[in-house]
């Protein structure tokens, strides 16, 4: 079943390995709470996008997971990236990404941040609001460019994700509605310093449905078209993220292959490169977060297994309620009990799991909490000044610390 997230986790003699490598040995040397990833997944869901959509840009969404040696990682196969802040591309940069691969998305980018990205002469901007194309006109005339944008098109469609993580909606704060996207391009078209490349969409994250995607995909293609006919030729058409991955036993995670072949009536229609974002598909089951119990605790009515990471190590159990599947690193073979998973911050809402049926652990035994690749260090804080876990990437039974552990000095070291 382990196998099922991720083909390079293995229990082998009750003790559970990635790519080759002892996850109780790493915790015993590194420290808890650890991430652990597996290079080898990475490379190979990237080998399934670029199987599944020939000829595509992937542009990896950074946000997932910032790490620049996952980052690199990705550009040395030929990724670009997906980014948000002006942080993300001095990542992207830092990590080898080429600039003529690199997508801004984002509903509130600073002077500073576009700037940044016109010197850096990124691919596009995927511009989400009237007022952002005005800025860049102005920046582009002030800085002598010409800037490459997309519009980020709100296609008004449900993608049946938790409410926090949707994003095409028509009350969500992103995109320009799509409905007013051609006077949007018309505008944009009579602007100086703009050059109008394509169009993008992206309609929210953990999606295992193509449904979704065929919604708002054909009303992309039919604003394209429309415009085509208009004689305004893109060329990007940039779909986005979202692809869902499997974090409860009975989910199935939707692959890019199964999306490739739901959009391919669509895309046949248009001549534009292909873009997409994936993040926590690429990342997702690629890493563990590796935790120690501290101390168990029977209330009666409830039972407690206190652990050494908490909500601010890996926050998506507080706010979306997220299920995360837990395993013991080692199996003892002891009985199943019912507990809840939490860790150590003053907040009830710090637990990894609730009501979980897990083999009893006892003190200073390790738990591995899987699908914690993306949106887990990269969402993580120095709340109750905990210092942020040690990362580390395994790779064909090579370990290398890509992040070390930081201290209490690391975290006042901007408080001087
Ligand atoms: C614009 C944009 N692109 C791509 C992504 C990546 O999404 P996911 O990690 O679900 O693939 C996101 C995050 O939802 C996003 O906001
Ligand atoms: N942080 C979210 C995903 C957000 C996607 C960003 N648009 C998660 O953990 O699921």
């Amino acid at each position: 079943m382990v196998k099922e997230y991720n083909p390079y986790l293995e229990y082998v003699k009750d003790e559970l390995f990635l790519e080759g490598v002892s996850l109780r040995e790493l915790a015993e040397k590194y420290g808890t709470p650890l991430y652990v990833y597996s290079a080898s997944y990475i490379r190979d869901r990237l080998r399934e996008y670029r199987e599944s959509f020939p000829g595509a840009l992937i542009c990896y969404a950074v946000k997932a997971n910032f790490n620049p040696h996952i980052v690199s990682l990705m550009a040395g196969e030929g990724a670009g990236a997906d980014i948000v802040s002006g942080g993300e591309l001095y990542v992207a940069l830092m990590a080898g990404v080429n600039p003529s691969r690199i997508v801004y998305a984002g509903v509130g980018k600073t002077v500073k941040e576009l700037v940044e990205a016109i010197k850096a002469d990124i691919l596009m901007f995927n511009v989400e609001s009237r007022m952002e194309l005005e800025i860049l006109n102005q920046l582009g005339e002030q800085l002598g460019k010409k800037v490459r944008i997309s519009i980020r098109v709100n296609p008004h469609v449900d993608p049946k994700t938790h409410p926090y993580i949707a994003t095409g909606m028509k009350k969500s704060k992103f995109g320009i509605d799509i409905d007013r996207a051609e006077e949007e391009y018309r505008y944009a078209l009579s602007m100086k310093n703009i050059q109008v490349v394509g169009v993008h969409c992206h309609i929210g994250s953990q999606i295992l449905d193509t449904s979704p995607y065929v919604e708002a995909v054909s009303k992309v293609v039919d604003l394209y078209r429309s415009l085509e006919d208009q004689g305004i030729e893109l060329q990007y058409l940039d779909i986005g993220g979202g692809l869902g991955i499997k974090y409860k036993p009975e989910d199935r995670a939707l692959t890019p292959m199964e999306l490739s072949s739901a959009l391919s009536p669509i895309l046949q229609k248009v001549k534009a490169t292909v873009v997409l974002e994936p993040g926590r598909s690429l990342v997702g089951n690629a890493g563990v977060l590796i935790t120690q119990v501290q101390f168990v605790k029977d209330k009666g009515e409830k039972h407690f297994v206190i652990v050494d990471a908490g909500m601010n190590d890996l926050i998506r159990p507080a706010i979306y309620d997220a299920y995360h599947h837990i395993l013991p690193v080692v199996k003892r073979g002891r009985p199943s009990i019912v507990t809840d998973v939490v860790g150590p911050i003053c907040e009830t809402g710090d637990f990894l799991a609730k009501d979980r049926q897990l083999e009893e652990v006892g003190r200073g035994d390790y738990l591995a909490v899987l699908s914690a690749g993306a949106y887990g260090f990269a969402m993580s804080s120095h709340y109750n000044v905990r210092p942020r876990a040690c990362e580390v990437l395994v790779d064909r039974g090579y370990v290398r610390v890509i992040r070390e552990r930081e201290d209490y000095q690391y975290i006042l070291s901007k408080s001087s």
